[in-house]
């Protein structure tokens, strides 16, 4: 599947964000390994019971026993199976934050040569960051907590040494996760993970961002990549370097000043360094500027990052840095006189020495995460059209297949293999009219035709012959055009042929051929899913599309209908 995600890079949706980062070790959410964590859990539990009662059957030698709890065992597994399948996660709301930096020490190492003593304490660590990772081990957001808080980093030490970094928090999401942002720091891609020791004062950058908005470009796993248009214009450093010199702007709760302005105070500025200016320009705005930023953040932006390809990592809140050490405090600021005179030192310096003593907090982002199905070509259909069958028919998945309505509960994707191509193909639950307006599963449903590139409208020939009560083959494609189109303008309007199902039926011929009179353009395939009837040339079909070659597209004026 990763060969055809390139497909999606340069649509509006796909346009991704990245940012130069280092990353360093992580720790993986071991819950979130497999979509069915809890529910394997449960069979696990089950099955060893009955493997124990096995024994102890075989134990007293009593056969017939044996035998029932073998049926036993079975059984259990095929309805425990069945009863937890439940309905995909598709949407999560996901709270998460940085862990807070570790304080920095206060300490003054005395010996009998030296009684007035040096400062030696140490600077506190970095907080964990949370990391969302896209992975295909992971089906939907089943098992993901609501609440992620990254590992807080170490307090300083004396005899100078730096606290230990807060432990990452990296828990796994589908591919085809889309992020959007409620109210919080923008996330930043991890481009890289450090392979060395870490250093616990790396500061994991924000957005990288460059002279123009619009046309930033950068590269992300050999990839180019493209900053969304909605992405914040601020100014922020553009080298790793910069990052490490100009840390992040956060206000300080004991002395209302920013960190910035108090590092400033205390550090000299490099002459001719404007990013300094600029950062601080940033930081000192007035109350109001603030306020009005506030209101700004709290309206949702959306699609502000996406995740396409397995291994992709992004940072969704940052750890705050650690405090400073009294060392590093008395070292090139005004305190280089040590052990500080109290008594003259002013109460404003006090307060500020404190300030940079603690460690910052971790940022904090509240986000909405939703799932888009990537496939190359989609299986549209009403409930009970055969899409399911198709997909078993068409590729080697087992989708469940049901002779009621709603079968599906979530899209099941399937490889169609040729020797020079591989095509996605996702089964997504079946559609019903008022589907945009979320009827049936609606916006389930719908979400996951957006990133498909061709559809393949499944119909049903039998469903309106011998007195039965279904809507006829156009009349199904029509709606199933409209409910495309009320969700999403120009959705129904993508590469497209019609599969026309159940074509073994008694009936099923005529239909059919009223069918091809009635519908103009489209390229129309006649199938039996369950006997594998047309499938190649279908399949041909499909093919055909997906490279991209030209082929009439279904339209609502090409249907006829009484
Ligand atoms: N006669 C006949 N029956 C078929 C054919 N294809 C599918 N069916 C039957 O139609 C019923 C519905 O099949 P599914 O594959 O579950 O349909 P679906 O479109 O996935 O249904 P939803 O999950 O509700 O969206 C099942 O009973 C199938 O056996 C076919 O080619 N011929």
């Amino acid at each position: 599947m990763t060969r055809h995600l390139s497909r999606f890079e340069n649509t509006k949706d796909g346009d991704l964000l990245r940012n130069e980062t280092l990353i360093r070790d992580v720790v993986v959410e071991p819950k979130n390994n497999h979509i069915f964590g809890s529910y394997h859990k449960i069979l696990k539990f089950a099955m060893a019971f009955c493997i124990l009662f096995l024994f102890r059957q075989l134990f007293h030698e009593k056969k017939n026993c044996t035998f029932t709890a073998t049926r036993t065992l079975i059984g259990n597994y095929v309805i425990l199976g069945s009863v937890l399948e439940r309905k995909m996660i598709d949407q999560h709301r996901l709270c998460a934050k940085g862990g807070d930096g570790g304080n920095g020490c206060f300490s003054i190492r005395r010996s009998r040569h030296d009684r007035r003593g040096r400062p030696d304490g140490g600077d506190g660590g970095r907080g964990g960051d949370v990391i969302l990772e896209c992975s295909a081990a992971v089906w939907d957001f089943r098992g993901l907590p609501h609440h992620i808080n990254a590992k807080r980093g170490g307090n300083g030490v004396s005899k100078n040494m730096i606290g230990s970094r807060g432990d990452d928090k990296v828990v796994l999401v589908p591919v085809g996760t889309v992020i959007h942002l409620i109210e919080g720091e923008f996330p930043s891609y991890v481009e890289k993970k450090s392979s060395g020791i870490l250093d616990p004062w790396d500061i994991p950058g924000t957005l990288d961002f460059g002279s123009s908005k619009s046309s930033l470009q950068s590269t992300y796993a050999g990839e180019k990549v493209e900053k969304t248009d909605n992405a914040s214009e601020d100014s922020a450093p553009s080298s790793k370097e910069d990052l490490k010199r100009a840390p992040s702007p956060r206000f300080s709760p004991s002395t209302g000043k920013s960190r910035n302005q108090i590092e400033s105070d205390f550090f000299p500025k490099p002459h001719g360094y404007s990013e300094w200016e600029d950062m601080d320009g940033e930081v000192s705005m007035s109350g109001s500027e603030c306020e009005e930023d506030m209101e700004e953040e709290d309206e949702i932006q959306y699609n502000v990052a996406e995740l396409t390809e397995p291994g992709q990592q992004i940072i969704v809140a940052q750890g705050g840095d650690g405090g400073l050490g009294n060392l590093h405090l008395a070292k090139g600021s005004k305190m280089s006189k040590y052990p500080p005179d109290l008594k003259t030192e002013d109460a404003s310096d006090d307060d500020a020495y404190a300030a940079l003593n603690i460690g910052s907090p971790g940022t904090e982002a509240v986000l909405l995460l939703e799932l888009k199905s990537i496939a190359d070509v989609g299986l549209v259909g009403m409930p009970n059209a055969g899409k399911s069958t198709l997909l078993g028919a068409l590729s080697r998945a087992k989708p469940t297949v049901g002779h009621y309505a709603f079968t599906t509960l979530r899209p099941n994707l399937g490889n169609i293999n040729f020797d020079d191509l591989s095509i996605t193909v996702a089964d997504i639950p079946g559609l019903i009219k008022g589907a945009h307006e979320n009827r049936g599963l609606g916006h389930a449903f719908l979400r996951h035709i957006e990133r498909t590139k061709v559809l393949a409208y499944v119909v049903d020939l039998g469903a309106a012959i011998d007195g039965r009560k279904g809507i006829p083959p156009w009349e199904q494609l029509k709606e199933l055009m409209l409910e495309l189109e009320f969700y999403r303008e120009g959705l129904s309007g993508r590469p497209s042929l019609v599969v026309a199902n159940k074509i073994d039926e008694a009936g099923a011929e005529q239909v059919y051929q009223e069918l091809r009179q009635r519908v103009h353009g489209v390229h129309i395939f006649p199938v039996c899913a369950v006997l594998e009837e047309g499938i190649s040339e279908l399949k041909a079909g499909l093919k055909m599309l997906v490279d991209g070659e030209k082929s009439p597209p279904l339209t609502l004026d090409g249907i006829v209908i009484d």
